[in-house]
């Protein structure tokens, strides 16, 4: 089974228009609500590739109540624990010229609940897979990923990190299977901007020094770049398309690769392929990808 843990999840508020100005009052042309937060867009994806995932993580208020209820309609499988206080957050994506995004706060996870997220960890079977991703509310210590990998500690959980910053840096010595950041992220992990396949390769091989096993690093529209446990550098362009909405992309892109090295027997290039399908489906549309739409993208990839 593949558990996805979303510690904030969200409502999505997708609006679009023409033209977005800062500072002054601008008038959505359409807009739609999704569940949202990383892990939640994982499962979904896995699910709408008939893949079991089970959506795990914290929600709270009306809002978390909608985000469970927009889930279940899709299909899902999930066992999110409630709070009693707080509301789940909302981010709001504006989709115009450029995309901009406000991604809320999310409420405070109390230690009786965190405890009992741990419960659920603890009670994850041998060949499992975890997928930690996403943000954590303020509130909570930036070791969080790191405990929970602590307690997988000698256990055979497959576990993947889509996660910035000291989130991310912390867990290394666990050694995840996967990692996925975007350019960016994995400059700003070492202070730099990457530019070129070169630099972007040798900081992802810092990343797999550190320990992480494999490292994808996307590249929104120029694709990914996957530095292997095996030591390979995989390269591949994204195809060319219309740009609908990249909310989710890479939350796409790490279902499709999970999707790819199972169906392969752990075929990283085809991991890497179905990775990119996935993602590049997920931008050409309204939202996440369909099993069709990754069809799609896929026949048209070298
Ligand atoms: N403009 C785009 N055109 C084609 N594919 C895209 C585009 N933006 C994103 N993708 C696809 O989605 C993947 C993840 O996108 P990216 O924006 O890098 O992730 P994140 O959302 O995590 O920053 C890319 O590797 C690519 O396959
Ligand atoms: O947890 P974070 O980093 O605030 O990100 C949450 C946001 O990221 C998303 O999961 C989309 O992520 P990607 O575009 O990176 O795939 C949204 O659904 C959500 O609003």
């Amino acid at each position: 089974m593949i558990y996805t843990v979303t510690f904030n999840p969200s409502l999505d508020y997708v609006v679009q228009m023409k033209e977005f100005k800062a500072g002054d009052i601008n008038r959505a042309e359409a807009e739609t609500i999704y569940p949202g937060g990383k892990g939640v867009n994982v499962a979904l994806v896995l699910g709408n590739l008939h893949i079991p995932a089970k959506m795990l993580g914290f929600i709270a208020g009306f809002t978390g109540r909608e985000i469970e209820r927009l889930a279940l309609e899709c299909g899902s499988d999930c066992d999110f624990i409630v709070l009693d206080e707080g509301y789940s957050r909302i981010n709001l994506k504006i989709s115009a010229d450029d995309e901009t995004a406000v991604n809320g706060m999310g409420p405070v996870i109390p230690d009786d609940k965190l405890q009992a997220l741990m419960a659920q960890i603890d009670g994850m079977a041998d060949g499992d897979t975890l997928v930690l991703a996403g943000s954590i509310p303020a509130a909570l210590p930036d070791d969080i990923y790191e405990r929970i990998l602590r307690r997988l500690e000698g256990r055979s959980v497959r576990v993947v990190v889509d996660a910035t910053g000291d989130l991310l840096k912390n867990v290394m010595k666990y050694k995840p299977f996967l990692v996925k950041p975007n350019n960016f992220e994995l400059g700003e992990l070492f202070d730099t901007v990457l530019k070129t396949d070169e630099e972007i390769a040798e900081c992802a091989r810092k990343l797999q020094d550190m320990g992480a096993r494999n490292v994808l690093v996307s590249l929104g529209g120029d694709g990914a770049l996957l530095l292997g446990e095996d030591g390979r550098v995989y390269r591949m362009q994204s195809p060319k398309g219309k740009l609908v909405n990249s909310v989710g992309a890479g939350d796409s892109m790490v279902a499709g690769f999970l999707a790819g090295f199972e169906s392969s027997g752990g075929d990283l290039q085809e991991a890497l392929k179905m990775g990119i399908s996935a993602g590049s489906a997920s931008a050409f549309h309204d939202w996440l990808a369909t099993e069709d739409d990754i069809k799609e993208v896929y026949g048209q990839l070298p």
